[in-house]
């Protein structure tokens, strides 16, 4: 499934129109009545229905709503907001095809009217803005969204909460907060941000016809499903040995964190890595070793000096590294010599990004590729943002940061934003609350650093490791935990039952 921006969308509609040759009509008259058949499908006709309706082509989407729901029995009247000079185009064809079967259009342009006529309704369908609002909300529309909002009775959208950005980045004024939103054809960017997320309520998409070829020009953001993660994902060769299943190595736990690399270790050898060495200090070797008795270990005097040979020949055996579990916050030189002595795909996590700021100007001479997986809180100090900047602008800071650095970037939030460093975005949103607890961080970490070294390519392997982890972490809520009791270590455990639903 895509997901666009409104300038793609627009692109998007001028393909289908002028390669597809499908009219633009067709595309409106195909939104309305797909729409209608979704609410047909969900609301019995005894409701009443109010449909309000704004001067663009998603008020034309409203007209066509009515008439199919009419036509199927139920009590719709049209409120138009806007003067009637204001409706053109499509949209005005539609108003005159509505006219022709109905009188139920009333024209409505305060929002002390607007109140009282809603007052008698069951459920309003927002039909007011679409993809082409723009800066603040300019009123008498401002204040009857405010009206809609608070009154007490069921809000569907169409296409986009009206009033929202269909864009990440845009601070959001005033807009519906739907309890479904029926989006026409693609998600838009705003479905998957942390604070816009949920003005759409419960939301699906509805096929208008425009030709998939439209997408592969014009947008190169997905949300990843299964059925992507069953087409990329390696088959296990059956001849295949420890050593073709990988050699990963994950460098961390400082004295007081040594749980940090216990998970990653164990969650890389559960997700089918052939061998992990843990490069820890010997402190902990015997906790983190009784722990995990399925890994090797290789000792390091502490997590921030440079490398020794000794290291260094060692560690050429590997096929990819994992570090910043647990290493702490201290400069480290440890982290530059991985970057500029092993020339190994490179995961930084944890405590690490935090060692690889100061680095990020100089030192990202590396030819094999680097993977970092921040969540908001790093992001936020890797770019020298904000927390709620990062949380509104997920795709395009992920993306601007991917690609001056030319580095992947996994995103880590509700909904996790995987990034290439040509632009490309992968949106992974399997799992739930319950993963907000300590250490499934590190578990991913190691889930990643085993996808890494089993794919071909890393962006599918990206986005194949969080939906395991995110999976994970959903079938165990359904059968065994809540998302109260969840911990990182049942998320290593929980990672068979996903892996049977992929064979
Ligand atoms: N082929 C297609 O394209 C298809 C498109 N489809 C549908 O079209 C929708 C996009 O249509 P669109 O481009 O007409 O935009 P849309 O949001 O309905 O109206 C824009 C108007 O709103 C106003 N306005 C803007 N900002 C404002 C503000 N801050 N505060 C107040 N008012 C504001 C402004 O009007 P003005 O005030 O200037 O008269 C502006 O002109 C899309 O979401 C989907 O539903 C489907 O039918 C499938 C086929
Ligand atoms: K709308």
């Amino acid at each position: 499934m895509y997901i666009v921006t409104a300038e793609e969308m627009y692109e998007i509609d001028r393909y289908a129109i002028e390669k597809g040759g499908i009219e633009g009509k067709v595309l409106m008259e195909n939104a309305g009545s797909q729409v209608a058949q979704q609410i047909i499908q969900a609301y019995n006709t005894n409701r009443k229905l109010a449909i309000v309706v704004g001067s663009g082509n998603n008020g034309g989407d409203g007209f066509v709503i009515a008439r199919y729901l009419a036509e199927y029995g139920y009590n719709v009247t049209v409120f138009q907001l806007v003067a009637d000079h204001k409706i053109k185009g499509d949209a005005a064809f539609y108003k005159q095809l509505w006219l022709n079967t109905s009188d139920k259009l009333a024209h409505v342009t305060d929002s002390h009217q607007l109140k009282q006529r809603l007052v008698d309704f069951d459920m309003v369908i927002d039909a007011i803005l679409g993809i082409g609002v723009s800066g603040a909300i300019r009123e008498p529309i401002r204040s009857m969204i405010d009206v809609i909002n608070h009154l007490p009775i069921t809000k569907i959208s169409v296409d986009i909460p009206s009033g929202l950005p269909a864009n990440d980045g845009i601070e959001v004024d005033l807009a519906i907060q739907a309890d479904q939103t029926y989006i026409i054809e693609a998600p838009k960017e705003t479905v998957f941000c942390e604070d816009t997320s949920i003005y759409y309520g419960e939301w699906e998409t509805v096929k208008i016809g425009v030709p998939q070829a439209a997408y592969f020009e014009h947008t190169s953001r997905q949300r990843w499903c299964k059925k992507n993660v069953r087409a990329t994902f390696p088959k296990r060769n059956k001849y295949a040995h420890k050593g073709t299943n990988g050699r990963g190595l994950v460098i961390g736990g400082q004295l007081t964190m040594p749980g940090a690399i216990v998970l990653a270790a164990r969650a890389a050898l559960r997700s089918g890595a052939g061998l992990i060495t843990v490069a820890t200090v010997k402190e902990n070797l015997p906790i983190v070793s009784s722990s995990c008795i399925e890994a090797t270990y290789h000792l390091l005097p502490n997590l921030t000096d440079r490398l020794t040979d000794r290291d260094l020949e060692a560690f050429e055996q590997i096929d990819a590294i994992a570090v910043g579990m647990g290493v702490g916050r201290d400069e480290s030189q440890l982290l530059s010599d991985l970057i500029e002595k092993l020339d190994k795909p490179l995961l930084i996590d944890a405590d690490s990004l935090y060692q690889l700021k100061p680095l990020l100007e100089t030192q990202l001479q590396h030819e094999a590729p680097i993977v970092i997986t921040p969540h908001y809180g790093e992001m936020a100090m890797l770019t020298d943002t904000t927390v709620p900047k990062v949380k509104r602008s997920p795709f395009s800071i992920s993306r601007q940061f991917a690609e001056k650095y030319q580095v992947y970037v996994v995103l880590k939030g509700r909904h996790t934003v995987i990034t290439a460093p040509n632009g490309e975005q992968i949106i992974s949103d399997q799992g739930n609350a319950g993963l907000a607890k300590g250490g499934t961080g590190d578990v991913l970490s190691g889930i990643l650093l085993t996808m890494i070294m089993q794919h071909k390519e890393l962006l599918p392997a990206l986005a194949n490791g969080c939906y395991l982890h995110g999976k994970s972490a959903d079938y165990l809520v359904e059968t065994d935990h809540t998302e109260m009791d969840l911990l990182a270590t049942d998320v290593i455990e929980g990672l068979s039952q996903v892996f049977r639903t992929l064979s």
